[in-house]
């Protein structure tokens, strides 16, 4: 059974809470119903999921926060680049079209993508997510919807100069196939073609929360330790 978690909720709207248990029936049968054939067994979730969709540009800052967030406040952290990357490693039937599509600084199909997210969030004991740099795209967006069932309780964007983004792209040296001046340019161009259509629509919504992500990580993170703050007040 579904319980809902006093320490999150008494701090958030009525219209979220009703929003919440409205979708509670969806993300139930969503957990239990795959979880179940995958695993063989019924594993129900004892908590309302609580996500949070980071979004920003190339190089940003929204893993380094991430790493941040997980540590002061438990989340877990599914990053779509991260879980593309590992099915490019593992030579899954998708890795070759992926491995291009990044290479390119394009988006990876929606179906593809979310199905990878849905994995994750059904193997995890935690039911606060992080998902990072998700959703890129409209599209992603209305397939998470359609696919999962539930909405952001929170959209973060980190809002960075592009000279800045791209400074600390060209050094991050992690050997990422996207790190070079080339795949930057088109990245950028996807995130303001694609990606600011998304944060406009979750601005509009009243759910996004904007952090000025210039400055050292420390000084960044104390825009975002309030807002994860707020939420865990009232116990
Ligand atoms: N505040 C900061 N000042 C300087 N460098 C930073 C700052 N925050 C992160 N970095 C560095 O910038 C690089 C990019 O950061 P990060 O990987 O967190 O960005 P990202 O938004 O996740 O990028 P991408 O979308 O490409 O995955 C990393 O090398 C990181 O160490
Ligand atoms: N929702 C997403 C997230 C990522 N990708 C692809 C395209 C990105 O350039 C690349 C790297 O992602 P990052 O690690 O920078 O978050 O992965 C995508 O197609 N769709
Ligand atoms: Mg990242």
């Amino acid at each position: 059974m579904w319980r809902r978690v006093a320490s999150l909720s008494s701090s958030i709207s009525s219209s979220f809470l009703a929003q919440t248990a409205s979708r509670l029936n969806t993300w139930e049968s969503l957990t239990t119903g795959i979880a179940q054939q995958a695993k063989g067994v019924i594993a129900p979730k004892e908590k309302t999921p609580f996500i949070t969709f980071v979004l920003g540009g190339p190089g940003s800052g929204k893993g380094t926060q991430c790493i941040k967030i997980v540590e002061t406040f438990g989340f877990a952290h599914l990053s779509a680049g991260d879980l593309l990357r590992r099915e490019i490693a593992s030579k899954s039937a998708d890795g070759a079209m992926i491995l291009n599509t990044i290479k390119e600084g394009k988006i990876v199909p929606s179906q593809v993508t979310v199905k990878l997210i849905q994995k994750e969030m059904e193997l995890s004991d935690n039911h606060k997510f992080l998902i990072d740099g998700f959703p890129r795209t409209e599209e992603n967006r209305v397939s998470f919807e359609r696919i999962i069932g539930v909405e952001p309780n929170v959209v973060l964007f980190f809002d960075c100069p592009e000279e800045e983004m791209v400074k600390r792209v060209l050094n991050r040296n992690e050997g990422r196939v996207d790190d070079n001046l080339e795949t930057i340019k088109k990245r950028l161009t996807v995130f303001q073609a694609l990606s600011l259509p998304v944060i406009n629509y979750y601005s509009e919504k009243g759910k996004l929360y904007t952090i000025k992500a210039i400055g050292t990580e420390d000084e960044i993170f104390e825009q975002v330790r309030p807002i994860f703050a707020a939420f865990e007040t009232v116990g």
